[in-house]
């Protein structure tokens, strides 16, 4: 795993060097977030974006280079998804409390894991303490890493069937011997809060539909910039990685709000140059300080969602998390930053208290 992950750096490094032309070009154009200011999120519903492609005059505008420079001085506003995430979650809590006056019952998530990984354990508890600060029910299955994929269906299965179960999630990664595409199928459709079952992705890739749930980190990063008064339609937007639990999901979800997408991975050539010329980079590839300042636009917004562990011992567990994002160069660039931790992180966790909410509101036709 390590190893690989040497690999990935290497191939990441190999377009360092190359030069590159920064370029903005950007739309300011009014979003409906405003309408939507008494939900608990300020991102509004899909289907409410679905608009035409037509083409008009103004689309085809060019705005000139901008001839900001980089200072040595912080530019950056730092998105805290930490408070975000916080006041999120109150607000969930008392939609569950004003749920079980009204209708006797509670949202429940079950969460199925697989192994002894020491992050996913970690991610695990944090999202049941999560459930049980707002007021959700929570159930657990834990499984060893050498247990079979009947034991875990059979899981899926007993929760899928449990009506006080409204969202069910398996904690990724599997270990390797697991077909992650056959389990996640089985997950049903309408308790998918991981958004991860291949219909509600699809349908977060096709114009016009709505999926029932939408993956919980990439929904955090379109909140963060929501909440941060960041317009994303018509803005030039790179995603850097493509996963399928944030990258694809991502670059899909700043299509359907009309960004103008691309999307970097290990294969792409001069990915420096495709990068500095976005006004909003969300990176999500675990591969710290990848993104260095001058991979950046000055005045572009960074959604840093990597995290990898490097040994600190001065810190409290012997280690320290970092983004994929160079913090100290990129907040002499850029407008705002999510910080590592306490940016989108927080907000995947806050993102899956919303979907089971929403999920069983649907379920008891709660409004
Ligand atoms: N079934 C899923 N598996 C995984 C998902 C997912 O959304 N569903 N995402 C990631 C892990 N993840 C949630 O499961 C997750 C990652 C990070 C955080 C978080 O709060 N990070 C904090 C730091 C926490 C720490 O100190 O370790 C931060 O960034 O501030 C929450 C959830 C992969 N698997």
């Amino acid at each position: 795993m390590k190893s690989m992950m040497q690999r990935m750096v290497v191939v990441w490094q190999k377009g360092l060097n190359n030069n590159m032309t920064c370029r903005s070009q950007s739309r300011a154009l009014n979003t409906l977030k405003d309408n939507y200011s008494c939900q608990i999120l300020k991102s509004p519903p899909l289907a409410s974006l679905d608009l035409p492609d037509v083409w008009t005059h103004s689309s085809t505008h060019y705005d000139p280079p901008s001839t900001q420079n980089c200072t040595n001085e912080q530019t950056a506003a730092v998105i805290d998804g930490k408070s975000i995430a916080e006041e999120i979650r109150l607000r969930i809590a008392s939609e569950v409390s004003r749920m079980k006056k009204s209708i006797g019952q509670v949202p429940g998530l079950a969460v199925i894991l697989v192994g002894q990984r020491k992050d996913s354990q970690t991610y695990v508890r944090n999202k049941i303490k999560a459930c049980e600060e707002a007021g959700i029910k929570s159930v657990m299955t834990e499984l060893p890493d050498d247990c079979t994929e009947d034991e875990v269906l059979c899981a899926l299965s007993s929760f899928n069937e449990n009506p006080s179960v409204h969202g069910i999630l398996v904690q990724l990664p599997l270990p390797q011997h697991f077909n992650e595409e056959k389990i996640l199928n089985v997950v049903s459709l309408e308790k998918d809060v991981d958004g991860f079952h291949p219909l509600n992705m699809g349908n977060l890739a096709m114009r016009g539909r709505e999926p029932l749930f939408i993956p919980c980190t990439p929904k955090g990063c379109i909140e963060l910039l929501f909440r941060s008064g960041i317009e994303i339609m018509g803005k030039k937007a790179v995603v850097i990685g493509r996963s399928n639990i944030v990258g694809l999901p991502t670059s899909l979800l700043l299509q359907r709000h009309h960004a103008t997408v691309s999307i970097v991975h290990a294969f792409t050539k001069n990915p420096e140059q495709i990068t500095c010329e976005a006004d909003i980079v969300v990176t999500a590839v675990g591969v710290p300080n990848l993104v260095r300042g001058s991979w950046l636009k000055p005045g572009a917004v960074v959604i840093d969602v990597g995290t990898y562990p490097v040994e600190d011992p001065s810190c409290e567990h012997g280690y320290r998390l970092i983004g994929d994002v160079c913090y100290e160069e990129a907040i002499r660039v850029v407008s705002a930053i999510t910080p590592v931790p306490g940016g989108v992180g927080p907000m995947t966790i806050a993102m899956l208290l919303f979907n089971t909410l929403h999920s069983a509101k649907r379920a008891y036709d709660f409004t």
